[in-house]
C-alpha cells in the first residue's frame, strides 16, 4: 500500500513530506521534483507569491544516486519567505516584546467567507485565522506536488503510463469540443496562459481572468485529468473502498477548493439514453497486446465497475472561485461581533492553471497506489515482471477468445 502524508505552513520554514511503500529501483532526481513544482507556479492570475516563490526542494531520505531504495521518501521545501515570518510563525516560543507592532501578527478577525477561517477557528479554538490559514493554505499542494512527481516516475517507468491535464474552463469561458490533449501536448498546454489546448480556449479564458481581475474578483473553472497506458483491472468491484472511481475522487476531492468531481461524462450521462451512454465494444482489428477490443467511445472515463478498462482514463474537477476576494465579503469581526469585511491580502485571482498540476499529481499517487496492489514488489523490476505477467495472460485470455 502507498501512503502519503504532508506537514507544514504555508509561511512557516519548510514544507516536509513522507511517501511510504514506493518500491525500489525507481529512477527520479531533485531535478524531476523541481520541474513539477515549476509547472504548479504557472498560471495567468496566480498570486504575486508564485513570481518569486522557488521552491526549493531536497530529498531528505529514500533515494540515493537518484534511485529509490525502497524506504520512505522524505522530501523538504523550504519556504523562501521564511526570514519575514521567522518570528510570527517560529517553533519555539518568542518574547512577546518582539512580536509587538509586527503587522504580521496582527489577530486575523475577519474571517473570509469559503476558507477554511471560521469553521477551523470554531473547531480548533483560536480566537484568530491564522493558524487555521497557515495550515489550509493550498502551499501544501507543493508537497503533493513533489511525491507526485516520484508516483509519476514510477508509473513511467512501470508501463509507460503518462499523465495530462488541461484546463476546460475558467468562469464562464470554456473550451470548444475538440480532440484531448495526449502525452506530446503537455509542453503546448503548459505554454499557454491558462493551461488550455488550443488558442481559441486560451484567448478565451485569458479575457475572462483578465476581466474578473478588473472586477475586484476571483473566478474558478473545471480541469480535466487524462492518463494513457493503464492496462484495465487496476481498482475492483469486489468492494467500495477498493473502487478506482472512490479513490480518485476522494483525492481529488482533497485539494483545497475542489468541489466536484466527474468520471469520464459523469453528469452529461445522467442525461443521455443507455444507447447513447456507453461504450460498444468491438473486437479489435489489430489484436493488440492485452486488448483484444476496441471502444466506439471513452464516455466512462476508462473506468467501468471501478476498474480501469483499458481506454484512456479521463476525470474533470470543477474548482471553486479563490475565497480571498479583493472586493472583500461581508463577514463579521469575531474580536468584537459587529459587521466587517473579510480580510483581504495578497492571493491568486485564478489558481485553476496551477490546480491542474496538483490534480495530476493526485492522480498519479492513486494510479501508483493501485498499480501496487495489483502488480506487488519490493523493486520495480520485480514489479515491472508482475505487470508483464499479467498483459501476458491478457494476451493469451483474446487468444483463446479468439481460437
Ligand atoms: C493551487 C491553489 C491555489 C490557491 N490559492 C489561493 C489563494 O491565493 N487564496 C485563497 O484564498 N485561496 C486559495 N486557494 C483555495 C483555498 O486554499 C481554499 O479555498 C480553502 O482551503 C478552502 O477550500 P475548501 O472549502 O475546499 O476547503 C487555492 C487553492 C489551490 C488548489
Ligand atoms: C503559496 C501558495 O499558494 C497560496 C495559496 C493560498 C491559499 O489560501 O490557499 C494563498 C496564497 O498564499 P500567500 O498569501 O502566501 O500568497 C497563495 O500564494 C502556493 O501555491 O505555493
Amino acid at each position: 500500500m502507498l501512503r502519503w502524508i504532508t506537514a507544514g505552513e504555508s509561511h512557516g520554514p519548510a514544507l516536509a513530506a513522507i511517501l511510504e511503500g514506493m518500491v525500489a529501483g525507481v529512477e527520479v532526481t531533485s531535478a524531476d521534483l523541481g520541474e513539477q513544482l515549476a509547472r504548479r507556479r504557472l498560471g495567468f492570475g496566480r498570486s504575486p507569491r508564485m513570481g518569486f516563490e522557488t521552491d526549493q526542494v531536497e530529498f531528505l531520505g529514500g533515494v540515493r544516486h537518484g534511485r529509490t531504495q525502497g524506504g520512505p521518501v522524505a522530501v523538504k521545501i523550504d519556504n523562501t519567505e521564511w526570514p519575514k515570518w521567522e518570528k510570527v510563525m517560529a517553533t519555539d516560543p518568542v518574547d512577546p516584546a518582539e512580536l509587538e507592532g509586527l503587522a504580521r501578527n496582527e489577530p486575523l478577525t475577519r474571517p473570509r467567507p469559503g476558507h477554511a477561517d471560521l469553521p477551523g477557528m470554531l473547531k480548533y479554538g483560536f480566537d484568530e485565522a491564522r493558524p487555521v490559514l497557515e495550515r489550509a493554505s493550498a502551499r501544501e499542494t507543493a508537497s503533493r506536488t513533489a511525491l507526485g512527481t516520484v508516483a509519476r516516475a514510477f508509473l513511467r517507468q512501470l508501463l509507460g503510463i503518462e499523465i495530462v491535464s488541461h484546463v476546460v474552463s475558467i468562469g464562464r469561458a470554456s473550451a470548444p469540443e475538440g480532440p484531448l490533449p495526449a502525452p506530446g501536448d503537455l509542453a503546448a498546454v503548459d505554454e499557454s496562459p491558462v493551461r488550455a489546448f488550443g488558442q481559441q480556449a486560451t484567448d478565451a479564458m485569458v479575457a475572462e481572468v483578465d476581466q474578473v481581475r478588473k472586477a475586484g474578483d476571483t473566478v474558478g473553472g473545471v480541469v480535466e485529468v487524462i492518463a494513457y497506458g493503464l492496462p484495465p483491472g487496476l481498482g475492483s468491484h469486489v468492494h467500495w473502498e477498493r473502487r478506482l472511481d472512490s479513490r480518485l475522487a476522494a483525492a481529488l476531492m482533497s485539494v483545497q477548493a475542489m468541489k466536484g468531481v466527474e468520471i469520464g461524462d459523469g453528469f452529461t450521462t445522467a442525461a443521455r439514453w443507455g444507447s447513447e451512454a456507453h461504450d460498444e465494444i468491438d473486437a479489435a482489428a489489430d489484436g493488440r497486446a492485452g486488448r483484444g477490443v476496441s471502444r466506439r467511445s471513452n464516455r466512462a472515463g476508462g473506468l467501468e465497475g471501478g476498474m480501469t478498462n483499458g481506454e484512456p482514463l479521463r476525470v474533470r474537477v470543477a474548482m471553486k472561485p479563490i475565497s480571498t476576494v479583493p472586493r472583500a465579503l461581508a463577514t463579521v469581526d469575531v474580536a468584537t461581533g459587529d459587521a466587517a469585511v473579510a480580510i483581504h491580502q495578497r492571493s491568486d485571482v485564478c489558481a485553476v492553471p496551477r490546480a491542474g498540476v496538483v490534480l495530476e499529481s493526485m492522480v498519479a499517487l492513486v494510479l501508483a497506489d493501485a498499480a501496487l496492489e495489483k502488480f506487488g514488489g519490493d523493486s520495480l523490476a520485480e514489479t515491472r515482471r508482475n505487470a508483464e505477467s499479467y498483459l501476458g495472460e491478457l494476451t493469451e485470455f483474446w487468444e483463446r477468445s479468439r481460437s
